[in-house]
């Protein structure tokens, strides 16, 4: 990793008490660091290395036509689902993270045969996550540092997330990503079925502003402490119109304006406090939803994310979480729409480093169930739906006055 040099924050010799403290006496032409090739003298700028123009990457990379039908349909599929007009399951499956293109393929491949057998109850599409929000700092995604070095060659890892996400809808199923970076939508949202904006951010009002333009469903995870209302809040935020700072096609800076986002909904993910995926913790989510004058997706449903706080990131107990919340659905309890697992093609994870240092389809950021686990999983998971429908039971959930788990939990904070 790159490592700002710490002579360049060495502390300049302190004014005495009695002086004010004037910038120029900060950033003296003698004492400052050099200034960045742009000559902005931000001190603490190191670099700004220019990237490509969102429109110059899309046209090396054109979605095309066969693509933009599987991107269109899925979409549309996945919205069905979050309302209750498709009464599948929607199941978002794949690795924690995307870092070597050639083993996402292979992935994708199984996955799109796994997909195709269980069309009539699952709705799949793959974690093709390329931006990883880290709690404090780590390896932060291809996107950011595509050769796993610390070079960060960003305008590489643009170009390589696309040319793998093309790949996957090539691979025959849709991808789903976390959107970190507030422009790097521009550069792949139009290959993405289902977006995500983590535990970390879902407070946050740029990932809430930008989330309002996007055009596929979003899903807003509960806090890493495990609050809820923060989760609600986003998609409320999201649905409504926004203007914000940010760049049109050819990378100028631009005021965007947004419609507002209507597809979004609560992901639950546990947290530092427990996790949050038994039968109370969705009727009291979807409750606190429908308090917020939230309707439509949001309230109809949400998703269970069976790793992270659900699991205390061990793989082996989010293929036993997954098989609890299967059983719950084939025993027609109402409120989940789709679940979330992280899977791999082998179980666990591994220490970051250059790629001929790993083992191949092994994750380098949280632990991963592996391959076959995951498509007994998903067989499972189809069983589930089956038995949900053949019940004449829907995914809807019951009105408040036939709930007997009153429990009110809107915030776990
Ligand atoms: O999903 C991945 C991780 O949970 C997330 O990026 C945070 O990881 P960290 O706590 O290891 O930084
Ligand atoms: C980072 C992720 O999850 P969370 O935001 O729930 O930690 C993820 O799903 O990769």
């Amino acid at each position: 990793m790159h490592a700002i040099d710490p002579k360049e924050n060495e502390p300049m010799s302190a004014p005495s008490d009695t002086e004010p403290v004037r910038p120029a006496d900060l950033l003296s032409p003698s004492t400052r660091p050099p200034t960045d090739s742009e000559g902005s003298g931000d001190p603490r700028v190191r670099a700004l290395d220019p990237l490509p123009a969102p429109g110059e990457v899309l046209a090396e990379m054109p979605l095309g036509t066969a693509r933009g039908d599987l991107v269109a349909t899925s979409r549309r599929e996945v919205r069905d689902v979050l309302t209750g007009e498709d009464d599948r399951l929607l199941v978002i499956v794949g690795p924690c993270s995307v870092h070597d293109p050639a083993a996402a393929l292979e992935y994708a491949t199984r996955l799109a045969a796994a997909a195709r057998d269980l069309a009539d109850d699952l709705v799949v599409v793959m974690r093709v996550y390329f931006e990883k929000p880290r709690t404090t700092v780590g390896w932060k995604g291809l996107i950011n540092d595509p050769h796993l070095d610390g070079t960060h060659d960003v305008a590489h890892g643009l170009r390589l997330a696309r040319q793998v996400l093309l790949g996957v809808l090539d691979a025959g199923v849709p991808a789903a990503c976390e959107f970190l970076e507030p422009t790097s939508p521009q550069y792949i949202a139009d290959a993405v079925t289902w977006g995500a904006i983590g535990a970390r951010n879902a407070e946050s009002q740029v990932h809430r502003q930008f989330a309002s333009g996007l055009s596929m469903p979003v899903g807003f995870k509960n806090a890493t402490d495990g609050d809820v209302q923060i989760a609600v809040d986003g998609c409320l935020t999201a649905a409504g119109e926004h203007t914000f700072f940010g760049t049109d096609t050819t990378g100028r800076a631009a005021a965007v304006r947004t419609t507002g986002n209507p597809d979004c909904h609560i992901i639950l993910r546990g947290g530092r406090r427990g996790p949050n995926y038994h039968p109370h913790d969705v009727t009291t989510a979807l409750r606190t939803a429908r308090a917020s004058g939230l309707h439509g997706s949001l309230t109809h449903g949400l998703v269970v994310d069976a790793s992270h706080g659900n699991s205390g990131k061990d793989h082996e107990r989010q293929a036993h979480v997954t098989r609890e919340l299967a059983a719950r659905l084939a025993a027609g309890e109402p409120g989940i729409t789709g679940l979330m697992l992280e899977s791999f093609l082998h179980a666990g994870a591994q220490k970051p480093g250059p790629l001929h240092t790993l083992t191949y389809g092994r994750s380098i950021t949280d632990t991963c169930m592996d391959w076959t686990t995951t498509h007994h999983l998903l067989r499972t998971l189809a069983h589930a739906a089956r038995q949900r429908r053949a019940a004449g039971r829907t995914s809807a959930p019951a009105p408040d006055s036939e709930r007997r788990d009153d429990r009110d939990r809107v915030s776990l904070a």
